[in-house]
């Protein structure tokens, strides 16, 4: 294995995989595969880029970092030479973690210092100039990300809200050095670690600065940011005669689909009313799960019902729901309970012969990957930008784990079709 990425969440970690696996036009990209979490075993020799999928992204910040040493310690040992620390490209995190802990305990793991930070992700409009990431033609914090239900983001000037999470000072690499080439980033990052900063925030408004922050990064043993960093790195180990190349060919999967969505945002909530025009929903009370009223076997009983016509259960609020829920509940009691909901239903799904699942949101997609014990997962051809086709051997399934904003308005009847290898 060549590079190693330690992804904070499992629709992340799908993100970068396709990253890897498809490579820029024309030059192809890695034999890569996506394990949910850190393997008990030894990976396959022939694979080139492995993934670690965690769920760290809203744990505590000691947690995070055990894990992510963990995931570290296993990619080491498959002889990685190159470890990226994947999180969102909306920055989700707090104001004490997990970006900054997890970031600087890999850099000192590794003793490394002057290390690229960027979640730039143009395709899906992140960008970020002079520190500040945008979304589309908005500051962070007016983008909707600002009422996200675990880590919302108040802050667009990521090298200010990352110090807060960090210990040592956070550069900036801004855009004129970006454009310079990849000598100057190379030069400045040197120059970042003399003065003691760890973590870098680097500008990237294009995937060719992407390709810039890659090439000068080619031999770092640590970058970290979103899957956009990882555009250019196919590119080093194959120019460098040291990997073969990826292959993503997928034939489809037959049998019952299923639909579950635990992300609230905007781009969800629009898909989810788009699907229910042509298609059975089921909106689900946060009341009524907490009371009891409704429990997995509303879900199944609703897919069994439905079973063909892709159906979609749904716990999606607007941020007044979940403004009102949360004060209700308390914010982890009732994720821990829609993560159980959604974990549970699914596995009486995949034991009752669906063959094919659709989820949307990281830490929804988290639950309900850990639950299925999928071993190993293949990377498939591309659905929408970030999203990929992912496919179980030991549990013959497709899946499609939609991170909460990607994905365009038709996203869950076309990923059903997708699975089917029916585009
Ligand atoms: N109606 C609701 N009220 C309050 N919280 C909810 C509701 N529905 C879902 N949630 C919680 O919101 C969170 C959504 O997080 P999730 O990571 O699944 O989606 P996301 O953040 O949009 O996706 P991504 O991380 O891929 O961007 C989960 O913790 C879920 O339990
Ligand atoms: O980077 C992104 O936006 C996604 O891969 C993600 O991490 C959402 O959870």
């Amino acid at each position: 294995m060549l590079l190693g990425v330690i992804a904070d969440d499992f629709t992340g970690a799908g993100d970068i995989a396709n990253t890897l696996a498809k490579g820029l036009p024309g030059q192809g990209g890695l034999v890569v595969a996506q394990y949910m979490g850190v393997p008990s075993e030894a990976a396959d020799p022939l694979i080139e880029a492995g993934v670690v999928s965690l769920k760290t992204r809203s744990i505590p910040a000691a947690d995070a970092v055990a894990q992510s040493l963990a995931a570290l310690r296993w990619l080491r040992e498959q002889g990685c030479r190159q470890i990226v620390f994947k999180y969102c490209s909306t920055f989700d995190s707090t104001p004490e973690g997990n970006i900054g802990p997890v970031g600087e305990a890999l850099a000192d793991a590794l003793c490394v210092k002057g290390v690229l930070a960027c979640p730039a992700f143009p395709q899906v409009g992140r960008t970020v100039y002079q520190g500040h990431l945008f979304v589309h033609d908005r500051l962070l914090n007016e983008s909707g990300m600002e009422n996200h239900p675990l880590t919302p983001m108040s802050d667009s000037d990521i090298r200010r809200w990352l110090s807060r999470q960090a210990k040592n000072p956070v550069g900036l690499l801004p855009a004129s050095v970006v454009r310079a080439g990849a000598d100057a980033v190379s030069s400045a990052l040197v120059a970042a670690a003399d003065r003691g900063e760890t973590l870098v925030i680097a500008d990237a408004a294009i995937d060719d600065d992407l390709v810039v922050l890659g090439r000068a990064a080619a031999t770092a043993p640590l970058i970290t940011g979103g899957s956009g960093i990882a555009i250019g790195l196919p590119g080093n180990f194959i120019a460098a005669g040291l990997a073969r190349g990826s292959d993503t060919a997928f034939e489809g999967v037959t049998g019952p689909e299923a639909i579950l969505a635990g992300s609230c945002s905007g781009a969800t909530r629009g898909q989810i009313e788009v699907h229910a025009r042509e298609h059975p929903v089921l909106p689900l009370s946060v009341d009524a799960i907490m009371s009891g009223d409704t429990d997995e076997d509303d879900l199944i009983a609703f897919f069994e019902k439905h079973r063909g016509g892709k159906p979609l259960a749904y716990s999606s609020g607007t941020p007044q729901d979940v403004a009102v829920a949360q004060a209700r509940y308390g914010r982890k009691v009732l994720a821990d309970r829609l993560d159980t909901l959604f974990a549970q239903t699914a596995r009486r799904l995949v034991d009752s012969g669906v063959t094919r699942l659709v989820v949307a949101g990281g830490e929804t997609s988290g639950a309900v990957a850990q639950a299925l014990e999928l071993g190993d997962l293949r990377i498939g051809p591309e659905i929408d930008a970030g999203v990929p086709i992912l496919v179980s051997g030991k549990r013959g399934i497709a899946l499609a784990l939609k991170s909460g904003n990607f994905g365009r308005a038709t996203f869950f009847s076309h990923a059903v079709d997708a699975l089917e290898g029916k585009v």
